[in-house]
């Protein structure tokens, strides 16, 4: 069930608004990407490590890393202005075009080792899964001055990791690029080509840092669970 690991850290947390990219912000005595990155390191099924940086931030994120021991090969790579530039850099930095790869956002600290693994056996078996937790909100759907009320019976959260056979997730990536497409995820650029992807249920604790309000949430979870 080996799997290379991408690890998004090239954004700007402009959302976070901290002055700095959100990656750097320190909790429960670590940077949010070294908890990231130490979750990956630990997991005996991950073969190495991408991680993926703002070209301006590399020096730092080098030696952010080389302030601790993972024990596992991390490679830093540089990223692009969005984020699906970012992976698809990742992926074409990856030479073994036969391996599942993983795909996860450095601002998601709190995935679990349980939560990879039921993701890898999914991946391995059916070529594209990812994490997701049910939609818990109503959610709305607005179009000019129309409200419209979405079947929330049919609604999934996606997270990440999300996770895929090497050639699968390349040529959807690949065709994206020369589509224009951009998507919000990198399932999605799956889904377009008609291929299925699983859904393995994930946490609700697997939050993304995104606006400040998250940091809090992320803090009392660090004080709760040690
Ligand atoms: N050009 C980009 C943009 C985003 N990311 C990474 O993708 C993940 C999810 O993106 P998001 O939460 O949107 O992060 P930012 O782009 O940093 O945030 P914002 O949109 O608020 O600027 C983050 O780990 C981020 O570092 C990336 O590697 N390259
Ligand atoms: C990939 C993702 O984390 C799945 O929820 C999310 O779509 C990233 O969105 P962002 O706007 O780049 O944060």
């Amino acid at each position: 069930m080996d799997y290379f690991a991408i690890v998004l850290a090239a954004g700007q947390g402009k959302r976070m608004n901290a002055g700095e990219n959100k990656q750097f912000i320190t909790l429960a005595d670590k940077p949010v990407i070294i908890h990231t990155l130490e979750v990956f390191a630990k997991d005996e099924w991950c073969k190495s490590i991408i991680l993926v940086v703002n070209p301006n931030e590399q020096q730092r994120m080098k030696q952010l890393v080389n302030c601790y021991s993972f024990g596992k090969e991390i490679r830093l790579i540089q990223g692009g202005s969005e984020r699906q530039e970012s992976v698809y850099k990742g992926l074409c930095s990856i030479e073994d075009k036969t391996s599942i790869v993983f795909i996860h956002d450095g601002a998601r600290p709190f995935v679990t080792q349980e939560s990879l693994h039921k993701l890898a056996k999914v991946a391995s078996a059916e070529k594209a899964a990812i994490l997701a937790v049910p939609v818990t909100d109503t959610i709305k759907q607005r179009t000019d001055n129309q409200l419209t009320t979405l079947d929330r019976s049919l609604l999934w959260a996606a997270q990440t990791p999300q996770a895929f056979l090497f050639d699968r997730i390349y040529q959807a990536h690949k065709q994206a690029e020369e589509n224009n497409f951009l998507g919000t995820d990198d399932a999605s650029l799956v889904e377009r080509l008609g291929y299925p992807v699983q859904i393995v249920r994930g946490s609700y604790n697997n939050i993304k840092l995104t606006n400040p309000e998250d940091l809090k949430r992320a803090q009392s979870f660090f004080n709760e669970n040690g």
